[in-house]
């Protein structure tokens, strides 16, 4: 079986801002794919890609052997994604929410169980407008995954949570990834990608500096110090 995220040659520019320069990537079932990189070097324009929200220029983009870009609505439905900035409706509630997303899919996850992994219980009565951003967050993450995805791409899923909520959102990221789901996650933090990740991809002014499993990537040495050599000889 290929790889469930597949990326070739990708690229994607904004007038005169090449966003993501000719990157070549890809992620498998059953493993998280970390994507780091400085700010402004193509990772959520490549998960945007990814996600069929945006046409690459050039190259192919595939996610379970579809072109995300002309998918249908079945297989849009195998696919979970938590976006910066959420996008949640803000006068919802975060169970009614959650629970109305699920009645979308076929075999979805159990709402109750989800929203007590994520503390969202704790915040059951506050409409989305008036949470906070980690609480926010949550609610994001719980959203991306209620439909028990085979892929799940989470643009920074733990930025602005406190230790416990982030510590609780890497156990179901693993948890999710053991189970067989592709997990895709973009993060600036080198604890999270060194804690969770299977494979690293290390994006810089567009282009892929580093693709691999985490022991290739960084060899014997901390993965922060790898990264500041592959990422300050990219011009910015
Ligand atoms: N819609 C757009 N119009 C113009 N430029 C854009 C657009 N979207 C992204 N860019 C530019 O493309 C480049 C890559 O942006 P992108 O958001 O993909 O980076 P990123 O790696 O996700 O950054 P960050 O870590 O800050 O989230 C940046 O220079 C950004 O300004």
């Amino acid at each position: 079986m290929g790889d469930a995220v597949s990326v070739q040659g990708l690229h994607r520019a904004f007038g005169p801002v090449v966003a993501v320069a000719g990157a070549t990537w890809s992620a498998p079932s059953g493993a998280v794919t970390a994507v780091l990189g400085p700010n402004g070097a193509g990772k959520t324009t490549t998960v945007e890609c990814v996600v069929g929200l945006q046409r690459p220029d050039a190259g192919t983009v595939r996610v379970l052997g579809a072109d995300p870009w002309r998918s249908s609505a079945a297989h849009r439905g195998r696919v979970g994604v938590m976006l910066q900035d959420g996008g949640l409706p803000t006068t919802a509630r975060p169970l009614r929410l959650l629970a109305h997303l699920a009645s979308l899919y076929e075999q979805p996850r159990d709402v109750g169980t989800l929203a007590t992994r994520l503390g969202i219980a704790g915040f059951a009565r506050t409409t989305v407008r008036r949470m906070s951003g980690g609480q926010r967050q949550r609610v994001a993450l719980a959203a991306a995954l209620v439909g028990a995805p085979d892929v799940a791409l989470l643009d920074e899923p733990t930025a602005g949570l406190d230790p416990h909520a982030r510590r609780e959102v890497w156990d179901l990221v693993r948890e999710e990834a053991a189970a067989g789901t592709c997990v895709v996650l973009t993060t600036h933090s080198f604890e999270e990608a060194e804690r969770l990740a299977d494979r690293v991809v290390v994006l810089a002014a567009g282009a892929v500096v580093a693709d691999g499993t985490l022991a290739e990537v960084r060899g014997d040495r901390p993965l922060e110090d790898v990264y500041f050599e592959l990422t300050e000889r990219a011009p910015r």
